[in-house]
């Protein structure tokens, strides 16, 4: 429409459709918005609830299987964009999140918050109607646990906070499992187990060497209120527990000789990075004396060692389906 001549137009505004477009400028904020979901995270996240599907009992149609594996990716992104919403006066003042969408000023703080709540609530009536109530019920309090429990209570206001806000991350293959059998067995609390002791040696080897953005928001985890010497023990502690914890199934026969050896290996290999993390420490207060290295070290290794424990299990179930393979206790 052509505005009337005593009409003064803002010069954008009065240019034509197709100058004012941009594909740079909308493909950005198509990436701003997918930036929200924290889709790194997601991928594992959503990993292991996909394991929690492919082990359970039963299998439901091929669209079912999909359909729950989105409302995990959709419930897990709009976590994370409700976390990067109230988390925005924090992640201004550290430069691991200083360029993030809403600290930058790129998305608005109010769409932030309704893409989140829209997501979550969509994500959940979805695995509702598609699954059970249960598999619905368990993601709508993964979500909130994220959130409110651990984002807007637990990280703010003590060193634990991952510890116990690390169940959250830990609920996809109950969630899973769930979704695909509708009932609960032991088997997917002990995936639960796993995830949930092997979150502190998986964030706090990254707040080792973000330890000084943490203190600059005020941010109480563990190094900063501990110190570094203290954080490496609980490093080295978690990694033993894990090791502990993920050779359970292969004794309550859940799983065979594959898993069983690839879990030793995994996790001595982890409680490798951890020993070096605490001879690491005897720089001044615990700090590092050879610099970040050891700790981005253990942090990589954290993210391959749970991607590969759960692919252990899938290979070891496959080879007793497939091979008929005796179990190893
Ligand atoms: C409350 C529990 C957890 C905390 C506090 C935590 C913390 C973090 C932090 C601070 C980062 C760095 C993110 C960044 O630089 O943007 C990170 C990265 C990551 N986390 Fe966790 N995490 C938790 C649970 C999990 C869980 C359960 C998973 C998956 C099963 C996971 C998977 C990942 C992945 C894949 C990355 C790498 C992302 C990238 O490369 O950008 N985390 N985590
Ligand atoms: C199904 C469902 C809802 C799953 C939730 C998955 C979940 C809890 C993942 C935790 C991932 C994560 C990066 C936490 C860090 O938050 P942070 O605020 O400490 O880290 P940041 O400083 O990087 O934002």
């Amino acid at each position: 429409m052509v505005p009337p001549d005593n009409i003064s137009v803002p010069v954008a505004d009065s240019l034509p459709f197709r100058s004012r477009f941009s594909y740079e400028r909308v493909g950005s904020e198509v990436r701003d918005w997918i930036a929200l979901l924290k889709p790194r995270v997601i991928s594992l996240v959503v990993f292991t609830g996909v394991i929690g599907i492919y082990l359970a009992p039963e299998r439901p149609s091929t669209a079912i299987c999909l359909i729950s594996i989105l409302c995990l990716c959709m419930a897990s992104g709009a976590a994370g964009a409700i976390n990067m919403w109230y988390d925005r006066d924090i992640d201004i003042k550290m430069r691991r999140t200083l360029t993030r969408p809403l600290p930058s000023g790129r998305l608005g703080v109010e769409d932030t918050l309704v893409y989140g709540c829209v997501l979550s609530v969509f994500s959940v009536l979805l695995m509702w109607v598609a699954t059970n109530l249960w598999a619905a019920g368990l993601l709508a309090f993964s979500i909130f646990f994220y959130t409110v429990i651990y984002t807007s209570w637990l990280k703010r206001s003590t060193p634990q906070n991952i510890v116990i806000g690390g169940a959250a991350g830990a609920f996809p293959p109950l969630i899973g499992w769930v979704a695909a059998c509708g009932q609960i067995s032991w088997f997917p609390v002990i995936l639960f187990a796993i995830i949930f002791l092997w979150t502190p040696p998986h964030f706090w080897s990254l707040s080792l060497y973000a330890c000084k953005d943490y203190t600059r928001a005020g941010v109480p985890m563990l190094p900063v209120v501990r110190g570094q010497r203290y954080t490496r023990l609980s490093i080295l502690a978690y990694t033993f527990l894990l090791l502990g914890v993920t050779l359970i199934p292969a004794f309550l026969g859940q799983a065979g000789t594959l898993y069983f050896f690839s879990a030793l290996i995994l996790g001595l290999g982890f409680i490798g990075h951890a020993l070096r993390l605490v001879r690491d420490g005897k720089g001044p207060e615990g700090l590092s004396h050879t610099g970040d290295k050891p700790a981005r070290k253990a942090f990589r290794y954290s993210l391959f060692y749970l991607f590969m424990l759960f692919v252990s299990l899938v290979g070891d179930h496959f080879w007793f389906l497939t091979l008929g393979l005796s179990k190893l206790f």
